[in-house]
């Protein structure tokens, strides 16, 4: 009798063992496969690592805009990812108020705090309108231009043409990573961390921002039971997000006290931690106690803001640019001409923030590579109350909608057939001026109320670093390297990107 109904377990086992191997190879070529009981679970971890070339396939392979994906049935997980340029303009524009960051992105990003990213509704537009005032004011405004032609021109440029010199092989990504965390540092503590020197010396906070964005993308790739389980464990990704958040605060902490004692000294400053605790109105013999959180928060988010997502965009950009010659020499013609202008004839030649104005295509070309690697390429969003999109997809509270700003560039029926290729000049009009048109399908820095608040001063870095490395250096990409996407919630490189530089002596 016990043998029987052990021989009918065993019988059970293979039968079970056996559908799902069918099962199994009639599904192993779908792109995204839902699995009994797992949902689409296993397909997401699975490709969790390239999970933006991934998406690309999803929705080119399903025709559509929008995919639902679930979770295990145990689980509350529930996904919809949607790069339909309606949809997106109706929850990032129209409709916003339906569509905060929600409860689940803060548990998520826990690591900013209440920082501005973070944070809906009332609590966020106290902290937008004081963002914004500073970075609509004047004198905020020329001492980021004044940063950023110091950092440009004293620092990176002579250590490039070092480098040049030297004829050795680089990673132009670390470099960039050092560029912009120097700027952004000196933009909000008026210190220069001096990332960018000859000693190259092992950056461990870029190591602690990288370890906690990784960490971060898993996150939202997992039931949130999973990962806190892990992170009680202290293993995997949580453990590294752990020694990010230590280095991370530590350093918060010591930039912070600094320039306090600037203040608390009656030094003048335009940087934007001066002009925070100044919009608190916090009384000067305050000085040593107030608002700890809050300026935590905030300039850790203005941190992660401005490095990686500056640094992604030049480094794609260069990317590009070393692999269409022909682009880079409209580039070099249209900088020639803007050089002549102003008779400069000395070497190495910096622009400032007034040439930009003239630099129509070298605009286009930025625009371009950041419409193909959108150094954000994904945003989450939760649901206040059910809706349906314009697509006819249904958004309800508790779901986690996925904004694919990655896939949308290379939906043919959005951007053309020639999506998928750099081309600079879908970006200018007949008659040679910028096409705004292309800006409502353009979702790099979000649209509506949450725009990016640091969009202008995001596109003229890049073009005022693209202009004088590009007029004075030739950038050659090493071709026995792959490039590829790096895991994580900013769209690095995974393997850096070497280059070789040469000095142009022929100007
Ligand atoms: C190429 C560079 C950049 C890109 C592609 C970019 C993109 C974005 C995107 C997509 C958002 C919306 C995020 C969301 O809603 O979750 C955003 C928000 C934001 N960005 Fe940027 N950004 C860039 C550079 C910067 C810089 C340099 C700063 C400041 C120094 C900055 C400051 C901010 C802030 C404060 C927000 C939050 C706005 C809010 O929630 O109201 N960004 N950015």
């Amino acid at each position: 009798m016990e043998l029987s109904f052990i021989g009918y377990e065993a019988f059970s086992l293979v039968l079970l063992l056996f559908i799902s191997m069918i099962w199994y190879i009639q599904h192993r070529k779908e792109v995204l496969t839902q699995w009994p009981l797992l949902g689409s679970f296993p397909s997401l971890l699975h490709h969790i690592h390239h999970v933006n070339e991934w998406s690309v396939e999803v929705f080119l392979k399903h025709c559509t805009g929008s995919v639902v994906l679930k979770g295990p049935i145990y689980s509350k997980l529930e996904y919809l990812a949607t790069c339909h340029p309606n949809n997106l303009e109706y929850m990032l524009k129209s409709n916003f108020v339906n569509y905060p960051k929600g409860p689940d992105y803060k548990e998520k990003l826990d690591i900013l705090g209440d920082g501005i990213f973070n944070i809906d509704f009332g609590l966020w537009l106290e902290q937008r309108k004081i963002a914004h005032s500073c970075f609509r004011s004047y004198d905020f405004r020329s001492f980021i231009a004044d940063t950023n032609r110091k950092v440009i021109g004293d620092k990176l440029v002579p250590l490039v043409a070092h480098m040049a010199r030297q004829g050795c092989t680089f990673d132009l990504q670390d470099l960039f990573l050092r560029f912009t965390f120097d700027t952004i540092m000196i933009i909000l503590f008026g210190r220069d961390p001096e990332c960018v020197s000859l000693k190259f010396h092992p950056n461990k906070y870029a190591q602690a921002m990288d370890d906690a964005l990784e960490a971060a993308l898993y996150r939202f790739a997992m039931p949130n039971s999973l990962w806190k389980f892990m992170r009680l464990l202290k293993i995997g990704t949580e453990k590294k997000l752990a020694d990010a958040w230590e280095t991370l605060d530590l350093m918060m902490s010591e930039s912070i006290s600094l320039t306090r004692e600037d203040i608390l000294k009656g030094v003048e400053g335009h940087n934007l931690l001066y002009m925070y605790l100044k919009s608190q109105r916090v009384e000067r013999n305050d000085l040593s106690k107030s608002g700890e959180k809050f300026v935590r928060d905030n300039m850790l988010n203005f941190i992660f803001a401005g490095r990686d997502t500056t640094a992604s965009g030049l480094s794609w950009f260069f990317w590009l640019v070393a692999k269409h010659p022909h682009v880079e020499a409209k580039i070099l013609q249209e900088l020639r001409l803007a050089c002549m202008k102003k008779v400069r004839n000395k070497w190495p030649c910096v622009f400032d923030s007034d040439d930009l104005r003239s630099l129509t295509y070298l605009h286009a070309a930025v625009c371009e590579s950041l419409r193909l690697y959108p150094p954000l390429p994904l945003n989450s969003k939760g649901a206040v109350k059910e809706e349906i999109l314009p697509d006819g997809s249904i958004t309800r509270p508790g779901m986690q909608i996925i904004l694919c700003f990655y896939a949308v560039a290379r939906m043919p029926w959005v951007w053309g057939d020639d999506c998928s290729e750099f081309k600079p000049e879908r970006w200018i009009s007949e008659d040679g001026t910028l096409d705004n048109q292309q800006m409502s399908k353009f979702f790099t820095f979000s649209l509506g109320p949450r725009t990016c608040i640091g969009k202008e001063t995001a596109i003229n870095q890049i073009k005022l670093t693209a202009a004088a490395l590009l007029y004075n250096f030739h950038v050659q990409v090493l071709d026995s390297q792959s490039v590829s996407i790096k895991p994580s919630l900013v769209l690095h490189m995974k393997n850096g990107l070497l280059v070789n530089i040469k000095e142009r002596v022929n100007w």
